[in-house]
């Protein structure tokens, strides 16, 4: 049972906030969803998007203007929120990047966050079982997301090729085993034994052989996290090595914010409905 908690009009579609009992993640969710106006008459495609570090599913709906695009477009937009919330539900105090806000869209395995910290099957299983039972979708989805969120995307996207048209990503993280933030939500949710962690890695997955047909990449060059935690060349060097289509914008001057996100969210919208429509 999912329950209503807004409804607003706009672009003359519906962005909707509803609430539900989670199974895999065992604690109560929020999502967001706007409907297109072409809903009225007929099933659309979903858009999944998944956002970054401390985001609920607010900061997608409220800041990146993507409802004119995706009204234009006849696309269904879902935004969750970004881990299991709730007393219940394990945290780190003080840390912005692990715990609440930091789910890494992956399923943790180790003691303390296993039984809560299932993103992964959430994202990928539950919600879009959820969404294909109560709105008017057709079977066509694509995924998009920022930073840990665009890692998210692209993790979704390479383990189930079949379920999603098409990935995007705006300043994704591209190899947690390679970055601070990777390896610190790594330790915490599957442990120290590393030959867990592949699984979850892009870059990792690409290594091993996992494809996706369409992939599009923003990256803006004034990006404070670029250097250190994002990497996006690793992601350039596997593509071009295992023969991916990576589209990979830079963009000059752009940083890691909504600012940028909500420049370029028109064009990825664009080009995912080559894919959905
Ligand atoms: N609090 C942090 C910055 C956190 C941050 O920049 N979060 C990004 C995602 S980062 C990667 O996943 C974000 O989307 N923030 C929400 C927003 O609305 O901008 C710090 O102090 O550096």
């Amino acid at each position: 049972m999912i329950e209503k908690k807004s409804e607003n009009l706009i672009f003359n579609g519906q962005q909707l906030f509803y609430s539900h009992q989670s199974s895999a993640l065992n604690c109560e969710m929020t999502f967001s969803i706007f409907i297109p106006p072409q809903a009225k008459e007929k099933k659309c495609p979903v858009l999944y998007w998944l956002s970054g570090l401390t985001c609920t599913a607010d900061n997608f709906t409220s800041k990146s203007g993507f409802q004119r695009y995706a009204a234009e477009h006849g696309i269904i937009v879902v935004a969750p929120d970004t881990s299991p919330r709730g007393e219940s539900v394990k945290d780190i105090k003080d840390a912005w990047d692990i715990g609440c806000g930091a789910g890494f869209y992956l399923n943790a395995t180790s003691e303390g966050w296993k039984d809560h910290y299932q993103m992964y099957d959430y994202v990928v299983k539950e919600l879009p079982g959820i969404i294909k039972t109560n709105f008017p979708c057709n079977d066509k989805a694509s995924v998009s997301g920022h930073s840990m969120g665009g890692h998210g995307a692209l993790i979704c996207a390479l383990k189930n090729p079949q379920q999603y048209q098409s990935v995007s990503a705006f300043a994704p993280i591209v190899h947690p085993l390679d970055c601070p933030w990777g390896t610190k939500a790594f330790t915490t949710y599957l442990g120290d034994d590393q030959t867990q962690w592949s699984e979850w890695d892009a870059v990792e997955l690409i290594k091993q052989g996992n494809k996706v047909d369409h992939i599009l990449v923003e990256q803006g060059l004034a990006d404070n996290f670029l250097e250190d935690q994002l990497k996006t060349d690793s992601l350039k060097t596997v593509c071009a090595e295992n023969k991916l289509n990576l589209i990979l914008n830079d963009r000059e001057g752009y940083d890691h914010s909504y600012y940028f996100i909500s420049s370029f969210i028109g064009e990825h919208i664009k080009w995912h409905a080559q894919f959905l429509n």
